[in-house]
């Protein structure tokens, strides 16, 4: 080539620079004006959040009490810690609870990390080669090495999803570690209960076990193999370097990256905050969608999906907001974070890519063979440099992903130590005194001493309760409603704290099943198949004797279930709560009772929903089983099952009557002086009070009945069989012909087809316009990177040929 066409070329170059450097100008200035104007709104923003940051959360946390029927009792945010101390928490217990297999994958990934390296630094050389062999039209070298480099690749995408694969078993495992660690504390002592229903510090821990805890052990697998990865290529990359070049450009390389990581750090927002606020939101989210599918029936009922509809509207549009200060962030923060790691480092690297070949090792002779060095050079050079940026860029953005991770890793460590503590670990392992010496075992009876019963936002409900049940009596508890009967067994189970006084009972520890089984109100059909139903809470290999199908009819034929078994195969696993109605669920309820013959039955209302002769035959055949009943029930009709019964009156008080002889009866003195001194509670306890009396009474004078209740109704019943002469209606099908394609894709495309005008559509065209000028744009680069390293064995051959520049 003359030294005119390459002067041409050159000149072509110039002005090629000079036309595009307005634009590029113009379009780095609007960049860097909108960047700047991104981060000082963001920055008035945050200013906004730390002047005023209870708004949130207090709007949060009342919600929270709310939903949980805590009036009045603001609930203390948590002291909000440190967030890089739950991470170094957290990467602390997972080392230490590794295990072989997680320190196989440790290593397994560091080899890989090694070979995909090592591969990598391989297949430059070999395309560089490619380039020489081309260049000197060497055609048994060149497929030699198009082989090789094929075997390459083959063993670099083995490797690479070796690699991946790795990752996501390092992932399971730690998910697996912090999971059984939650799992070990939160079905310890009843946490899971406490903490929604007692603590209410976590307002949703199953979104940081389901979600929060994937999501971070994903991450952190992603960031150690990303790391071992860039290491490997960092410290590889520096030593070719050094090999050829001086170290000066290693020392160029990790001064930019450090200048613009120390940059990026600077600018960085608080990612783990927002992360943790994002995955607090979205679990709210959750929360009422779950609460509206638990509710379903009820809501549909009384019509109320509009007021539904916008209360998880209002979580939603919250949720929506938040991501979208999260994507406002992210975008300035990306945008200074990609400009300094990619784009300009991009154009520093080509600058140390031409570098050497002027001055240092890699400067080529002019001959045809020197030529084919330095294309060959140039390629395994280029590539050496972006490795060398690309894995020195991953260490330094991984502050930024750790910051990230920092998010969820405090919530998780929240969950952790909070259930730690409801569970009472920490007490032990403290050798602290706890509530549980409170409780004595293994006693024949159930006796209260002076307990006091309190909510958890700190209502008393019966104060200095004495009381003692003996196996075989049977104890009636009335009065009004939210008046504290339900929450003595709260406190006699150990789901709410013993504050005073002590109680003895049978059974070990608080399993309230195994000597005292509590038949609840609401009734809880558990998960699998009908036998499972009546066994439970044990499983088929926790059963000491296995319960037969003759065991099954007999359980089931108690409460007029039997049907059951023609219904439903055996083995089959049904959702029992959506198809049993509300009296079978409680019938099943009490089957359960038959089978586990336990010594003490706490039967809260667990017979509202049944007729009222299924009720009296469960008492008597109870009783016939040995087992004393603690029966909480507004049905005055049970007294005549009872021998004692305590009356409460929600504001702490209470009284004990013997029923023995059927002497339980408030006086009207009593009656009188309660009604002119006392508050409404307590004139309504004794009006509770009275109706039970009035149907003792009843009882005494009516003497055995010869009819039950429910004989009596079908008797006065009229005849149910109408003859039918109507005709049933007829509902017309709906007719409709196929409509022509062409109208079919008109309507389709009037719906999909967006218009200009619309929100959506004018995003649409943000987004076509921002990928076009992202292509255009990173043609441009190519092209001027292209044009650099043309021009630069041209600028050699010039300089060769002795033309001055300046
Ligand atoms: N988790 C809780 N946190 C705070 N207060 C609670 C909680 N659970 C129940 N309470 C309150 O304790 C009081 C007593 O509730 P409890 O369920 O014992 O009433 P009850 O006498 O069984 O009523 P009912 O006859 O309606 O079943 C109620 O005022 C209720 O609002």
């Amino acid at each position: 080539m003359s030294s005119l066409q390459l002067l041409q070329l050159t000149e072509h170059g110039r002005n090629l620079f000079s036309s595009r450097r307005r634009t590029l100008a113009v379009v780095s200035g609007a960049l860097l004006a909108g960047g700047t104007l991104a981060y000082a709104q963001s920055g008035r923003r945050r200013k906004h959040r730390e002047e005023n940051p209870c708004n949130d959360a207090n709007t949060r946390s009342k919600e929270s009490i709310s939903q949980n029927g805590v009036d009045g009792k603001v609930v203390k945010p948590r002291k909000k810690k440190n967030l890089l101390k739950s991470l170094h928490f957290l990467a602390a217990i997972l080392l230490k609870k590794i295990g072989p297999s997680g320190t196989n994958y440790l290593l397994g990934l560091m080899l890989t990390a090694v070979l995909r390296t090592a591969i990598g630094h391989r297949l430059a050389k070999v395309q560089g080669y490619l380039f020489k062999s081309a260049f000197l039209r060497r055609v048994p070298a060149f497929t030699r090495l198009i082989i090789e480099n094929l075997l390459l690749c083959f063993l670099q995408s083995t490797v690479y999803q070796t690699s991946k694969y790795l990752t996501g078993s390092l992932s399971l495992r730690f998910k697996k570690i912090l999971t059984d660690l939650i799992h070990a504390d939160y079905f310890e002592n009843m946490v899971y209960y406490k903490i929604s229903h007692v603590d209410h510090r976590i307002s949703n821990p199953e979104q940081r076990i389901a979600s929060d805890i994937p999501k971070f052990c994903a991450g952190l697998s992603d960031l150690v193999q990303d790391d071992l990865i860039a290491i490997a290529d960092g410290l590889i990359y520096i030593w070719r370097i050094c090999s050829y070049a001086s170290p000066k450009y290693v020392l160029w390389i990790l001064a930019y990256v450090l200048g613009a990581g120390g940059t990026i750090r600077k600018f960085s927002p608080s990612f783990g905050k927002l992360k943790a606020m994002e995955q607090q939101l979205e679990g709210e989210y959750r929360q009422v969608h779950s609460r509206l599918r638990t509710h379903a029936e009820s809501v549909a009922f009384y019509g109320g999906e509009n007021r539904e509809e916008s209360h998880i509207m209002q979580r939603f549009q919250a949720l929506v907001r938040h991501v979208n200060v999260v994507l406002h962030e992210n975008w300035w923060f990306g945008m200074i974070q990609d400009f300094l790691l990619k784009y300009l480092g991009a154009t520093v690297g080509v600058i140390l890519i031409v570098e050497p070949f002027f001055a240092g090792d890699l400067k080529p002779d002019t001959s045809t063979l020197g030529r084919a060095e330095m294309l060959s050079n140039l390629r395994y050079h280029t590539s050496v440099i972006i490795s060398l940026f690309q894995s020195l860029g991953t260490l330094s953005t991984s502050s930024r992903r750790l910051n990230l991770l920092s998010g969820y890793a405090d919530r998780i460590h929240e969950l952790l130590d909070v259930s730690r503590e409801l569970s009472g670990v920490r007490d032990r392992l403290m050798s602290r005194n706890s509530s549980a010496k409170n409780y004595i075992s293994e006693a024949n009876y159930i006796e209260f001493s002076g307990v006091k019963v309190v909510t958890p936002s700190g209502n008393v409900l019966v104060d200095d309760l004495t009381l003692r049940v003996e196996s075989g009596s049977n104890l009636l508890i009335t009065g009004p409603n939210g008046s504290g009967k339900s929450s003595l067994f709260r406190v006699l189970g150990g789901l709410w704290p013993l504050v005073s006084g002590h109680i003895v009972k049978p059974g070990v520890g608080s399993n309230l099943n195994k000597e005292i089984f509590y038949v609840p109100q609401r009734p809880y059909t558990a998960v699998g198949t009908l036998r499972d139903q009546l066994i439970y809470p044990l499983t088929a290999d926790q059963e000491t004797e296995p319960l037969s199908y003759g065991g099954m009819v007999d359980l089931l034929k108690n409460v007029d279930l039997d049907y059951l078994l023609e219904r439903y195969p055996l083995d089959k696993e049904v959702n029992w709560g959506d198809e049993l109605s509300l009296g079978e669920q409680q019938r099943l309820g009490m089957a359960r009772l038959f089978y586990h013959k336990p010594k003490f039955a706490i039967l809260d209302e667990c017979t509202s929903a049944v007729t009222t002769d299924m009720e009296e035959r469960f008492c008597n055949r109870v009783r016939a089983m040995g087992t004393s009943c603690i029966t909480i029930s507004h049905r005055p009709a049970l007294v005549a099952f009872h021998d004692v019964v305590l009356s409460l009156d929600g504001e702490g008080g209470w009284k004990v009557q013997d029923n023995r002889n059927g002497s339980f009866l408030p006086t009207e003195s009593e009656f009188d002086a309660l009604k002119s001194s006392e508050t409404d509670r307590k004139s309504d306890a004794l009006a509770v009070q009275r109706a039970f009396s009035a149907n003792t009474k009843d009882n005494t004078l009516s003497g055995p009945k010869e009819h039950s209740y429910s004989t009596q109704v079908i008797a006065t019943s009229p005849n149910m069989e109408i003859e039918s002469t109507e005709q049933p209606h007829l509902i017309p099908q709906l007719q409709c012909s196929p409509r022509p394609l062409p109208v079919r894709v008109a309507a389709m495309s009037k719906i999909l087809v967006p218009k200009i005008i619309d929100k959506q559509g004018a995003q649409l065209l943000a987004v076509a316009v921002l990928v076009l000028s992202r292509t255009w744009i990173s043609d441009r680069i190519a092209s001027l990177n292209g044009w650099l390293l043309v021009c630069f064995p041209l600028l050699q051959e010039l300089e060769l040929a002795g033309v001055q520049f300046l």
